[in-house]
Parts: structure tokens; C-alpha cells; sequence
């Protein structure tokens, strides 16, 4: 029999937001984060320039709010759009409705198993993780706890970050414990562009020091030869790790590249990855030293749960990518996850902006690369959806 001391969940609302915010790639001109960055799209010169340019931006925010029979409202953002509203409002929304909040489990379960004919990754598991991180802020509204508690308290005082951005020298003045800089060459820029590749990381370990963690994130931008190239050249500057240097797909490339790579160097992959059987393919086939699960892709804190374990019994690490509150409340409650990713939005990125800005009302940003513990105490995921902005809900029902 159902546990029942909870108000039942009234109604699942889908709307999009443009303008940043979870779709963080969806900035102004002149971003640093649109300035030819190394992509899988870069082999073709007209794509070059600006992953916009490739519509790296179209699908915009997911907003899912989830509405209690005594009007508490929970929320989430992520990436997703006008289709994840169709999948949230026309097929998820079903495994919620009249539903005990509670029941977190069973209704992850429903809505990947009855989705997986069409789903297991990509915009499905979006919408899904949206909804299921909606979930988790009702759950904690309701019962007057933030997510940390209900995930099993915090077990650390504080958060620490690294940042990524192009300008880790400005994040080390900011307290932040290390720099991931995007990759601006792949392999269609040939040897000039890894030369290039590697004079920038070398200009930024002369700025930064000897002991500051820098590392690369490749987007996916390259293959199993480049990467190595990339990391035996990138081993003289103190490179900490190579992030995503291929194909999510490739697994096998990944533990070959993990081979390869000079030791003492970190291979870290799985912002696309997604599900318990998704990294479970990282981990078995040994293909990285740290796993990055984005919360909001991955299919959210339920799932993000399981991987966690799973990772802890192969020894590794989770650093979820980006995220924003969504990891901070996970990794504070983690000992396998020791430290965070703080994505700059600043364009320059000369100043710590929250990372969803400005979708999110009271988002908490690290003060000198670090975050109190404190900060997170406010029920469900502590933040509030910032209305000013024009939400549109195409799926209506
Ligand atoms: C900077 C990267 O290309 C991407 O935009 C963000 C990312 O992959 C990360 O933060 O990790
Ligand atoms: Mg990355």
C-alpha cells in the first residue's frame, strides 16, 4: 500500500525560455562560449566560427513545473524546448498526475520504460530529468527540506569549484581551484591548429603557475590520435585532464585514448552520456578517470543516484558537468564527488554570474571558488522560477 501523508500531484505544466538559463549555449554574440570552439561540426569550414552557426542554441529552456493538490508548486530547467514540452505535457505527465510525490522510483520507471521504443538518451532523458528534478524540489517543499537532506545530508562543509571558461588566469583570482578551457582547434585546422592548441595552454600555465589545475574540454571535437597528440604534447604545461575528446558513442576509442594518455593525466567524459546503463559502459570498458553526468541530461538525481554507486564501487569519481543547484545538491551530500563545476556565463567571463542566470531567483554562486554547505539549506532545490521572464507553454492540456 502506498504511503499516502503527502498531497497528491494535481498537474505537470511544460513551458520554454530563451535566453541562456539551463540552454546554456543559447547567449548573446561576442560570448566566449561561442567563439570557435573546437565541435564535431568544425570539419566544415561554414561551421567553424561559431557552434551557433550549426544550432548548437535551437531548442532553448525546458521549464517543468509540478503543481500538489494544496498548491505547492515544484520546478526544474533544463535543456529541451518546444519538444520536451510535447514529451513532458503529452506522454510523461501521465506517470504523475494523481500520483503520490513520493514515489520518485516508480515514476522514473515508468516514464523510461515507456519511452525507451523511442528515448534511452538525448532530449527524452532531458525532458525525464527535468521532470524527475521537479519531482525532488516538490518532494522538498512539501516536507520542508532541501534535497541535500533527503539525499542523506551533506557530508562536507562546502562546496569547491573549478571553473570553465576561457580565461582560467581570471579564475584563479576568483578562488576558484582550477581552469577548464575549451579546445579552439580540432583536426580539420591540421598541426597548426594543435600548435595553436598547445601555445594557448602553454601562454595560460605561464599566467596561472605550476600548480593550478588547467584542463581541456574537447567538446567531442576530435578522434583517437589527435587526442593523443593533444594530451603527449599537453603533458609538458601540467595538464590536469582532456575532457569529452571524442564521440560519446565511442567507448572503445575512449578506453584506447585512456591507454594512451601520459600517466598522471585525467581522461573525463559523460556530459551526453546518459542512465545507469550509459555509464555503466564508461565504467566497465574502463574508459575515464571521472565520470561528468549532467543532472539535468542524465535523468536526474533518481538516476543520477545509481550511477553514483556504481561509480564508487569501480573507484571513480562523478564532477557533474554544469548543472548549476542541481549538482550542488548532490555533490555536497557525496564523498566520491570532492569537488564541483562552475561554468562562467559571464562573455568576458571577467565576473561569477549564476550559472542559469536568469532563469533562477536566488541561484548561489561560490565566493572565492567555494561554497558553504548553509547556503543549500532552503526547501527543495532553494531556488525560484524568475517569472519576469516570457515563458510560453505550447503543449497546453
Ligand atoms: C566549454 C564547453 O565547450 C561546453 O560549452 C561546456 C562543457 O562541456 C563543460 O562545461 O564541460
Ligand atoms: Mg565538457
Amino acid at each position: 500500500m502506498a504511503y499516502t501523508g503527502l498531497p497528491r500531484i494535481k498537474h505537470v505544466r511544460a513551458f520554454t525560455v530563451r535566453g541562456g538559463g539551463a540552454d546554456y549555449h543559447d547567449q548573446g554574440a561576442g560570448h566566449w562560449i561561442d567563439d570557435h570552439i573546437a565541435t564535431p561540426m568544425a570539419r566544415y569550414p561554414e561551421y567553424r566560427q561559431s557552434r551557433q552557426s550549426f544550432g548548437i542554441n535551437v531548442l532553448g529552456t525546458l521549464v517543468v513545473e509540478i503543481e500538489a493538490e494544496d498548491g505547492t508548486i515544484g520546478f526544474a530547467v533544463t535543456t529541451g524546448g518546444e519538444p520536451a514540452c510535447f514529451i513532458v505535457e503529452r506522454h510523461l505527465a501521465r506517470f504523475l498526475e494523481g500520483r503520490n510525490p513520493a514515489e520518485y522510483e516508480k515514476i522514473w520507471d515508468q516514464m523510461y520504460f515507456s519511452t525507451q521504443y523511442y528515448g534511452r538518451k538525448g532530449l527524452v532523458v532531458n525532458a525525464i530529468s527535468g521532470v524527475d528534478l521537479a519531482l525532488w524540489d516538490l518532494l522538498g517543499k512539501l516536507r520542508g527540506e532541501p534535497v541535500h537532506a533527503l539525499l542523506g545530508g551533506a557530508v562536507r562543509d562546502e562546496l569547491q569549484f573549478y571553473a570553465t571558461g576561457s580565461r582560467p588566469d581570471l579564475a584563479k583570482d576568483m578562488g576558484f581551484i582550477g581552469g577548464k578551457m575549451p579546445l579552439h582547434h580540432g583536426p580539420a585546422e591540421g598541426i597548426e591548429g594543435l600548435r595553436k592548441n598547445i601555445a594557448e595552454l602553454a601562454t595560460m600555465r605561464e599566467r596561472v603557475g605550476p600548480d593550478f589545475w588547467l584542463m581541456l574540454d574537447c567538446w567531442m571535437a576530435l578522434d583517437v590520435d589527435y587526442a593523443t597528440r593533444l594530451a603527449l604534447a599537453a603533458h609538458e604545461h601540467g595538464l590536469k585532464w582532456i575532457e569529452e575528446a571524442i564521440s560519446p558513442d565511442d567507448y572503445w576509442g575512449y578506453a584506447e585514448l585512456k591507454r594512451n594518455v601520459p600517466r598522471g593525466m585525467l581522461v573525463t567524459t559523460g556530459e551526453h552520456e546518459a542512465t545507469r546503463w550509459g555509464f555503466r559502459m564508461l565504467l566497465e570498458m574502463d574508459c575515464c578517470d571521472i565520470l561528468q553526468p549532467d543532472v539535468g541530461w542524465c535523468g536526474g538525481v533518481t538516476e543520477l543516484l545509481k550511477i553514483s554507486a556504481l561509480a564508487d564501487a569501480h573507484g571513480k569519481l562523478v564532477v557533474p558537468h554544469g548543472s548549476s543547484v542541481y549538482s550542488y545538491h548532490f555533490v555536497i551530500t557525496r564523498h566520491n564527488s570532492p569537488f564541483a563545476e562552475f561554468l562562467m556565463m559571464h562573455p568576458g567571463p571577467s565576473e561569477v554570474l549564476p550559472m542559469f542566470h536568469p532563469q533562477l531567483i536566488g541561484e548561489p554562486v561560490p565566493v572565492n571558488g567555494r561554497l558553504r554547505a548553509s547556503a543549500l539549506d532552503k526547501p527543495g532545490f532553494g531556488v525560484e522560477l524568475n517569472r519576469d521572464l516570457p515563458m510560453h507553454r505550447p503543449y497546453a492540456r
